[in-house]
Protein backbone atom coordinates (compact mmCIF):
# COMPACT_ATOMS: atom_id res chain seq x y z
CA UNK A 1 0.00 0.00 0.00
CA UNK A 2 0.87 3.41 -0.94
CA UNK A 3 2.36 5.18 2.88
CA UNK A 4 0.58 8.53 3.53
CA UNK A 5 4.00 9.93 2.81
CA UNK A 6 4.06 9.57 -0.06
CA UNK A 7 0.41 9.92 -1.21
CA UNK A 8 -0.01 13.22 0.36
CA UNK A 9 3.48 15.46 -0.46
CA UNK A 10 2.53 15.64 -4.22
CA UNK A 11 3.18 19.00 -5.35
CA UNK A 12 6.18 21.40 -4.47
CA UNK A 13 5.67 24.72 -5.81
CA UNK A 14 8.45 26.85 -4.32
CA UNK A 15 11.80 25.50 -4.08
CA UNK A 16 15.21 27.53 -4.33
CA UNK A 17 17.67 25.25 -5.64
CA UNK A 18 20.35 26.09 -4.11
CA UNK A 19 18.40 26.32 -0.59
CA UNK A 20 17.37 22.44 -0.97
CA UNK A 21 20.76 20.87 -1.04
CA UNK A 22 20.79 17.83 1.38
CA UNK A 23 23.30 17.01 3.85
CA UNK A 24 24.91 13.85 1.51
CA UNK A 25 25.33 16.03 -1.40
CA UNK A 26 26.64 19.07 0.66
CA UNK A 27 29.26 16.38 1.70
CA UNK A 28 29.92 15.50 -1.66
CA UNK A 29 30.46 18.80 -2.52
CA UNK A 30 32.94 19.61 0.47
CA UNK A 31 34.83 16.61 -0.48
CA UNK A 32 35.56 18.03 -3.93
CA UNK A 33 36.73 21.70 -2.56
CA UNK A 34 38.16 20.41 1.14
CA UNK A 35 40.39 23.83 0.61
CA UNK A 36 37.10 26.11 1.58
CA UNK A 37 37.02 24.99 4.74
CA UNK A 38 32.98 24.64 4.72
CA UNK A 39 31.23 22.60 7.26
CA UNK A 40 28.05 21.33 7.83
CA UNK A 41 26.72 23.90 10.69
CA UNK A 42 27.58 26.52 8.35
CA UNK A 43 25.09 25.27 5.41
CA UNK A 44 22.49 24.60 7.33
CA UNK A 45 19.96 25.10 9.99
CA UNK A 46 19.05 22.22 12.19
CA UNK A 47 15.97 21.48 14.50
CA UNK A 48 15.31 23.98 17.49
CA UNK A 49 17.89 26.82 15.97
CA UNK A 50 16.78 30.25 14.41
CA UNK A 51 19.15 32.81 13.02
CA UNK A 52 17.95 36.01 12.22
CA UNK A 53 17.51 36.76 8.03
CA UNK A 54 20.59 37.85 7.88
CA UNK A 55 22.13 35.65 9.17
CA UNK A 56 19.82 32.94 6.93
CA UNK A 57 21.29 35.03 3.88
CA UNK A 58 24.78 34.01 4.63
CA UNK A 59 24.30 30.60 4.31
CA UNK A 60 23.66 30.79 0.98
CA UNK A 61 26.70 32.51 0.30
CA UNK A 62 28.49 29.59 1.52
CA UNK A 63 26.61 27.33 -0.71
CA UNK A 64 27.31 29.20 -3.65
CA UNK A 65 31.21 29.02 -2.88
CA UNK A 66 30.57 25.12 -2.81
CA UNK A 67 28.45 25.22 -6.12
CA UNK A 68 30.30 27.15 -8.43
CA UNK A 69 30.94 25.05 -11.72
CA UNK A 70 28.73 22.98 -13.84
CA UNK A 71 29.48 20.11 -12.82
CA UNK A 72 28.29 21.09 -9.10
CA UNK A 73 24.84 22.43 -10.71
CA UNK A 74 24.38 19.33 -12.89
CA UNK A 75 25.33 16.99 -9.48
CA UNK A 76 22.93 19.71 -7.26
CA UNK A 77 20.21 19.47 -9.40
CA UNK A 78 20.01 15.86 -10.27
CA UNK A 79 20.37 15.25 -6.58
CA UNK A 80 17.44 17.61 -5.61
CA UNK A 81 15.06 16.08 -7.85
CA UNK A 82 15.50 12.80 -7.08
CA UNK A 83 15.12 13.49 -3.51
CA UNK A 84 11.71 15.34 -3.70
CA UNK A 85 10.68 12.19 -5.85
CA UNK A 86 11.68 9.92 -3.33
CA UNK A 87 9.83 12.11 -0.94
CA UNK A 88 6.74 11.82 -2.97
CA UNK A 89 6.37 14.57 -5.34
CA UNK A 90 5.15 13.94 -8.65
CA UNK A 91 5.53 17.94 -9.63
CA UNK A 92 7.99 19.66 -8.91
CA UNK A 93 8.79 23.49 -9.86
CA UNK A 94 12.60 24.82 -8.67
CA UNK A 95 14.09 28.13 -9.26
CA UNK A 96 17.10 29.13 -9.02
CA UNK A 97 19.41 32.53 -9.96
CA UNK A 98 21.31 32.11 -12.89
CA UNK A 99 25.08 32.73 -11.64
CA UNK A 100 28.30 33.71 -13.88
CA UNK A 101 31.22 32.93 -11.96
CA UNK A 102 34.24 34.11 -13.23
CA UNK A 103 36.80 31.91 -11.59
CA UNK A 104 35.38 28.67 -13.31
CA UNK A 105 33.99 30.05 -16.37
CA UNK A 106 30.48 29.30 -16.08
CA UNK A 107 28.02 31.60 -17.43
CA UNK A 108 24.30 32.71 -16.50
CA UNK A 109 23.73 30.76 -19.95
CA UNK A 110 25.53 27.85 -19.21
CA UNK A 111 23.97 27.84 -15.64
CA UNK A 112 20.29 27.42 -16.94
CA UNK A 113 21.36 25.07 -19.72
CA UNK A 114 22.83 22.76 -16.90
CA UNK A 115 19.50 22.83 -14.61
CA UNK A 116 17.41 21.96 -18.10
CA UNK A 117 20.14 19.02 -18.67
CA UNK A 118 19.59 17.61 -14.76
CA UNK A 119 16.05 17.58 -15.49
CA UNK A 120 15.93 16.01 -18.62
CA UNK A 121 18.54 13.20 -17.48
CA UNK A 122 16.14 12.46 -14.69
CA UNK A 123 13.45 12.10 -16.81
CA UNK A 124 15.29 10.06 -19.12
CA UNK A 125 17.01 7.53 -16.09
CA UNK A 126 12.33 7.70 -15.10
CA UNK A 127 12.18 9.48 -12.05
CA UNK A 128 8.99 9.60 -11.15
CA UNK A 129 8.37 13.51 -10.90
CA UNK A 130 7.66 16.23 -13.21
CA UNK A 131 9.66 19.39 -13.47
CA UNK A 132 9.46 22.77 -14.52
CA UNK A 133 11.91 25.98 -14.17
CA UNK A 134 11.20 29.44 -12.95
CA UNK A 135 14.33 31.81 -13.76
CA UNK A 136 15.00 34.04 -10.70
CA UNK A 137 15.85 36.97 -10.02
CA UNK A 138 17.88 38.66 -6.85
CA UNK A 139 16.60 41.89 -5.65
CA UNK A 140 20.09 42.55 -4.67
CA UNK A 141 21.50 42.56 -8.88
CA UNK A 142 19.39 45.67 -9.09
CA UNK A 143 16.96 46.53 -11.62
CA UNK A 144 19.27 46.02 -14.95
CA UNK A 145 20.03 42.80 -14.35
CA UNK A 146 16.98 41.85 -14.02
CA UNK A 147 16.03 42.98 -17.14
CA UNK A 148 18.87 40.76 -18.87
CA UNK A 149 17.32 37.53 -16.39
CA UNK A 150 13.87 38.23 -17.70
CA UNK A 151 15.41 38.20 -21.58
CA UNK A 152 17.35 34.65 -20.46
CA UNK A 153 14.24 33.49 -19.23
CA UNK A 154 12.05 34.05 -22.11
CA UNK A 155 14.60 32.31 -24.85
CA UNK A 156 14.88 29.44 -22.37
CA UNK A 157 11.08 29.21 -22.39
CA UNK A 158 10.88 29.31 -25.87
CA UNK A 159 13.78 26.77 -26.80
CA UNK A 160 12.74 24.38 -24.05
CA UNK A 161 9.64 23.33 -25.00
CA UNK A 162 8.11 24.45 -22.13
CA UNK A 163 10.36 23.32 -19.29
CA UNK A 164 10.88 27.26 -18.53
CA UNK A 165 7.77 28.29 -17.13
CA UNK A 166 7.99 31.48 -14.98
CA UNK A 167 9.85 34.30 -13.15
CA UNK A 168 10.64 34.36 -9.34
CA UNK A 169 11.15 37.75 -7.82
CA UNK A 170 13.48 36.90 -4.71
CA UNK A 171 16.32 37.88 -2.54
CA UNK A 172 16.90 39.40 1.00
CA UNK A 173 13.46 40.99 1.07
CA UNK A 174 15.41 44.25 2.93
CA UNK A 175 17.40 45.22 0.09
CA UNK A 176 16.05 47.42 -2.96
CA UNK A 177 12.82 48.37 -3.56
CA UNK A 178 9.98 46.44 -5.34
CA UNK A 179 9.44 49.48 -7.87
CA UNK A 180 12.63 49.35 -9.39
CA UNK A 181 11.74 45.81 -11.10
CA UNK A 182 8.05 46.72 -12.35
CA UNK A 183 9.78 47.33 -15.83
CA UNK A 184 11.31 43.57 -15.59
CA UNK A 185 8.49 41.60 -14.28
CA UNK A 186 5.55 43.52 -16.64
CA UNK A 187 7.96 42.67 -19.75
CA UNK A 188 8.19 38.68 -18.18
CA UNK A 189 4.25 38.29 -17.71
CA UNK A 190 3.83 40.29 -21.14
CA UNK A 191 6.28 37.63 -22.91
CA UNK A 192 3.89 34.86 -21.61
CA UNK A 193 6.30 33.92 -18.06
CA UNK A 194 4.36 33.58 -15.09
CA UNK A 195 5.01 35.33 -11.98
CA UNK A 196 5.84 34.46 -8.95
CA UNK A 197 6.82 37.04 -6.05
CA UNK A 198 7.97 36.79 -2.80
CA UNK A 199 6.11 39.47 -1.47
CA UNK A 200 5.48 40.97 2.55
CA UNK A 201 8.56 38.19 3.96
CA UNK A 202 9.21 41.15 6.09
CA UNK A 203 6.91 43.77 8.41
CA UNK A 204 6.55 47.23 6.48
CA UNK A 205 6.52 46.93 3.61
CA UNK A 206 3.05 47.74 2.27
CA UNK A 207 3.85 49.83 -0.47
CA UNK A 208 6.14 47.42 -2.40
CA UNK A 209 3.63 44.87 -1.86
CA UNK A 210 0.42 47.40 -3.05
CA UNK A 211 2.36 47.90 -6.08
CA UNK A 212 3.74 44.89 -7.52
CA UNK A 213 0.01 43.03 -6.28
CA UNK A 214 -1.22 45.42 -9.04
CA UNK A 215 0.79 43.79 -12.35
CA UNK A 216 -0.83 41.49 -10.85
CA UNK A 217 1.45 38.24 -10.28
CA UNK A 218 0.22 34.97 -10.63
CA UNK A 219 1.56 33.26 -7.35
CA UNK A 220 2.69 35.17 -4.03
CA UNK A 221 6.19 33.56 -2.20
CA UNK A 222 5.36 33.61 2.01
CA UNK A 223 3.22 37.20 2.14
CA UNK A 224 3.90 36.89 6.03
CA UNK A 225 2.96 40.64 6.24
CA UNK A 226 -0.19 41.16 3.76
CA UNK A 227 -3.06 40.95 6.49
CA UNK A 228 -4.47 43.68 8.56
CA UNK A 229 -3.57 42.03 12.11
CA UNK A 230 0.79 41.51 11.31
CA UNK A 231 0.52 45.07 10.02
CA UNK A 232 -0.82 44.86 6.46
CA UNK A 233 -4.01 45.92 5.21
CA UNK A 234 -7.42 44.99 4.28
CA UNK A 235 -6.61 46.24 0.49
CA UNK A 236 -3.58 44.01 0.34
CA UNK A 237 -5.45 40.99 1.23
CA UNK A 238 -8.75 42.13 -0.85
CA UNK A 239 -6.25 42.47 -3.99
CA UNK A 240 -4.74 39.10 -3.22
CA UNK A 241 -8.55 37.77 -2.60
CA UNK A 242 -9.89 39.66 -6.06
CA UNK A 243 -7.26 37.86 -8.13
CA UNK A 244 -7.51 34.80 -6.50
CA UNK A 245 -3.47 34.40 -6.05
CA UNK A 246 -2.53 31.47 -4.68
CA UNK A 247 0.16 31.62 -1.95
CA UNK A 248 3.56 29.24 -1.55
CA UNK A 249 3.87 29.02 2.65
CA UNK A 250 6.97 27.86 4.24
CA UNK A 251 6.40 27.16 7.92
CA UNK A 252 9.88 26.23 9.00
CA UNK A 253 11.52 28.67 6.72
CA UNK A 254 9.89 31.29 8.16
CA UNK A 255 10.14 30.11 11.92
CA UNK A 256 13.82 29.48 11.35
CA UNK A 257 14.15 32.58 9.86
CA UNK A 258 12.31 33.96 12.82
CA UNK A 259 9.56 36.18 10.81
CA UNK A 260 7.32 34.10 12.33
CA UNK A 261 7.39 33.43 16.54
CA UNK A 262 5.91 29.93 16.67
CA UNK A 263 4.31 27.35 14.04
CA UNK A 264 0.89 28.04 15.55
CA UNK A 265 1.23 32.13 14.51
CA UNK A 266 1.95 30.85 11.41
CA UNK A 267 -0.49 32.75 8.68
CA UNK A 268 -1.58 29.61 6.79
CA UNK A 269 -4.03 29.61 9.57
CA UNK A 270 -5.75 33.38 8.53
CA UNK A 271 -5.48 32.74 4.83
CA UNK A 272 -6.65 28.34 5.14
CA UNK A 273 -9.78 29.70 6.79
CA UNK A 274 -11.02 31.97 4.43
CA UNK A 275 -10.94 29.36 1.84
CA UNK A 276 -8.06 30.94 0.32
CA UNK A 277 -5.95 28.99 -2.24
CA UNK A 278 -2.53 28.02 -0.16
CA UNK A 279 -0.08 25.70 -1.53
CA UNK A 280 2.44 24.35 1.62
CA UNK A 281 6.37 24.29 0.70
CA UNK A 282 9.96 23.68 2.08
CA UNK A 283 11.80 27.12 0.51
CA UNK A 284 15.04 25.90 1.28
CA UNK A 285 14.46 22.18 2.52
CA UNK A 286 18.50 21.74 3.00
CA UNK A 287 19.27 24.64 4.67
CA UNK A 288 15.68 24.28 7.23
CA UNK A 289 16.42 20.65 7.25
CA UNK A 290 12.85 19.95 6.20
CA UNK A 291 10.91 17.95 2.99
CA UNK A 292 7.74 18.48 1.91
CA UNK A 293 6.01 15.87 3.79
CA UNK A 294 7.45 17.43 7.02
CA UNK A 295 5.93 20.37 6.28
CA UNK A 296 2.46 18.95 5.88
CA UNK A 297 2.83 16.70 8.75
CA UNK A 298 3.53 20.02 10.95
CA UNK A 299 0.88 21.98 9.24
CA UNK A 300 -1.63 18.99 10.42
CA UNK A 301 -0.32 18.75 13.65
CA UNK A 302 -0.33 22.71 14.24
CA UNK A 303 -3.68 23.10 12.82
CA UNK A 304 -5.77 20.16 13.52
CA UNK A 305 -6.22 18.51 10.14
CA UNK A 306 -7.89 15.25 9.15
CA UNK A 307 -5.76 13.43 6.48
CA UNK A 308 -8.30 14.19 4.07
CA UNK A 309 -7.94 18.02 4.95
CA UNK A 310 -4.03 17.71 3.79
CA UNK A 311 -5.20 15.34 0.71
CA UNK A 312 -7.80 18.41 -0.68
CA UNK A 313 -5.05 20.92 0.20
CA UNK A 314 -2.44 19.12 -1.63
CA UNK A 315 -4.62 18.75 -4.52
CA UNK A 316 -6.05 22.10 -4.56
CA UNK A 317 -2.28 23.08 -5.59
CA UNK A 318 -2.66 21.20 -8.97
CA UNK A 319 -4.79 24.15 -10.21
CA UNK A 320 -2.22 26.72 -8.86
CA UNK A 321 0.93 25.35 -11.21
CA UNK A 322 2.46 27.17 -13.79
CA UNK A 323 2.28 24.09 -16.45
CA UNK A 324 -1.44 24.04 -17.23
CA UNK A 325 -0.31 21.40 -20.16
CA UNK A 326 0.09 18.61 -16.93
CA UNK A 327 -3.09 19.90 -14.70
CA UNK A 328 -5.14 16.73 -16.26
CA UNK A 329 -2.32 14.04 -16.06
CA UNK A 330 -1.95 15.25 -12.36
CA UNK A 331 -6.02 15.38 -11.19
CA UNK A 332 -5.51 11.87 -12.96
CA UNK A 333 -2.66 10.83 -10.93
CA UNK A 334 -4.88 12.07 -7.91
CA UNK A 335 -7.52 10.22 -8.72
CA UNK A 336 -5.59 6.96 -8.68
CA UNK A 337 -3.88 7.49 -5.67
CA UNK A 338 -6.87 8.91 -3.49
CA UNK A 339 -8.76 5.31 -3.54
CA UNK A 340 -5.09 3.73 -2.19
CA UNK A 341 -4.52 6.38 0.70
CA UNK A 342 -8.67 6.20 1.94
CA UNK A 343 -8.81 2.52 1.27
CA UNK A 344 -11.94 3.22 -0.47
C1 LIG B 1 16.65 33.91 4.88
C2 LIG B 1 15.45 33.06 4.77
C3 LIG B 1 14.56 32.97 5.95
C4 LIG B 1 15.23 32.45 3.59
C5 LIG B 1 13.95 32.04 3.08
N1 LIG B 1 13.37 33.04 2.29
C6 LIG B 1 13.90 33.50 1.14
N2 LIG B 1 13.54 34.75 0.81
C7 LIG B 1 14.03 35.33 -0.30
N3 LIG B 1 14.89 34.73 -1.13
C8 LIG B 1 15.26 33.48 -0.85
C9 LIG B 1 14.78 32.80 0.29
N4 LIG B 1 15.33 31.56 0.29
C10 LIG B 1 16.12 31.49 -0.82
N5 LIG B 1 16.10 32.65 -1.49
C11 LIG B 1 16.84 33.01 -2.72
O1 LIG B 1 17.34 31.82 -3.30
C12 LIG B 1 18.78 31.88 -3.42
C13 LIG B 1 19.36 30.49 -3.24
O2 LIG B 1 18.97 29.65 -4.31
P1 LIG B 1 19.51 29.81 -5.81
O3 LIG B 1 20.97 30.19 -5.75
O4 LIG B 1 18.70 30.88 -6.48
O5 LIG B 1 19.30 28.44 -6.40
C14 LIG B 1 19.19 32.87 -2.35
O6 LIG B 1 20.45 33.45 -2.64
C15 LIG B 1 18.05 33.88 -2.40
O7 LIG B 1 18.25 34.79 -3.46
ZN1 LIG C 1 11.56 31.55 -1.20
Amino acid sequence: MMSSKEALSLMELHAHLNGSVSFSTIEKLVARKPHLNIEHGMTAIRSGQRRTLDECFQVFKVIHQLVDTEEDILMVAKDVIREFAADGVKYLELRSTPRKEKTTGMTKRRYVETVIEAIRQCKNEGVDIEVRFLVAVDRRNGAEVAMETVKLAEDFMLSTGGLVVGLDLSGDPTVGHGRDFLPALQKAKNCGLKLSLHLSEVPSQADESELLLNIPPDRIGHGTFLHPEVGGSQSLVDKVRKHNTPLELCLTSNVKGQTVSSYSQHHFLYWYQMGHPSVICTDDKGVFCTDLSQEYQLAASTFNLSQEDMWTLSHKAIDCTFAPDLQQQLHQKWLELQPTLFQL
